[in-house]
């Protein structure tokens, strides 16, 4: 059923997503400093930036990736990088850390300054996510098609970005039918979580505007990444 370059395919995109992690130095403070909203505030910003490092090591690594259009390369990663990094840190909520790092997120989250209109779509995307119980060839896979979405404001060439998609898509759909026969639905879920993606990613920039309201200073990657400053 899988393809023998399907299954090249899919090694080297989880390898990529494997390789590329947070270091475990930054991961680590989120265990040590203290709480308040500031410090959870400065935590977060650090983890983002980190992480932001992280996806485009791993963009570069997607087949294709690096033979589109340099700017619609940087479109692409401007365009998904917060809900590429939803995804990641969905995976700290699935993961149930042993070092108890997935309760200190979460405290650190929900007492950085976002207002509870969106902690809570926030917490229910997580939770939707940690339910699908996915195995990490169906998490980098739907991160590489959160990343690989065509209409991103400024794209110009789609069509290339759109056939490299297709692929992964068709990757994705064959997995979740050998993965769980009993489960017909599942890549219709699998995509759906996409769909609540980009709710997220606009309640984010709501966030973002509010966290500026209250003078709250971003990284010069981060300011880059979401035009903010
Ligand atoms: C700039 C800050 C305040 C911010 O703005 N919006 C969000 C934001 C928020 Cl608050 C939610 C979702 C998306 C974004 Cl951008 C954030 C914080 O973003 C984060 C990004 C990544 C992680 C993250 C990812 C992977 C991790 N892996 C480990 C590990 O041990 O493997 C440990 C910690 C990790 C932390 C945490 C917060």
């Amino acid at each position: 059923e899988i393809t023998k370059e399907q299954r090249t395919l899919m090694k080297v995109i989880v390898d990529a997503y494997s390789t590329h992690q947070i270091p475990q130095d930054v991961a680590k403070k989120l265990l040590q400093e203290q709480y308040s909203a500031d410090e959870n505030f400065l935590l977060l910003t650090e983890m983002a930036t980190s992480q932001v490092q992280v996806l485009v090591e791993f963009t570069k690594n997607i087949p294709g990736f690096l033979s589109l259009d340099r700017e619609d390369q940087i479109a692409l990663l401007k365009g998904s990088a917060v809900e590429a990094m939803f995804l990641r840190s969905a995976q700290v909520f699935s993961r149930k850390m042993p070092s108890g790092q997935t309760e200190v997120l979460e405290e650190r989250i929900r007492k950085s300054g976002i207002s509870e209109e969106f902690i809570i779509p926030m917490f229910n995307f997580y939770k939707s996510i940690v339910s699908l119980h996915m195995v990490q060839e169906e998490q980098a896979l739907l991160t590489t098609i959160t990343i690989l979405t065509p209409d991103r404001p400024y794209v110009k060439d789609q069509q290339a970005v759109e056939r490299i998609q297709e692929t992964m898509l068709e990757l994705l759909r064959k997995l979740c039918v050998l993965q769980r026969p009993q489960e017909p639905q599942y890549f219709a879920r699998l995509l759906g979580r996409l769909t609540e993606l980009r709710t997220l990613s606009h309640y984010h920039a709501e966030m973002l505007t509010s966290w500026r309201t209250n003078d709250h200073k971003f990284t010069p990657l981060l300011c880059e990444i979401w035009d903010v400053q």
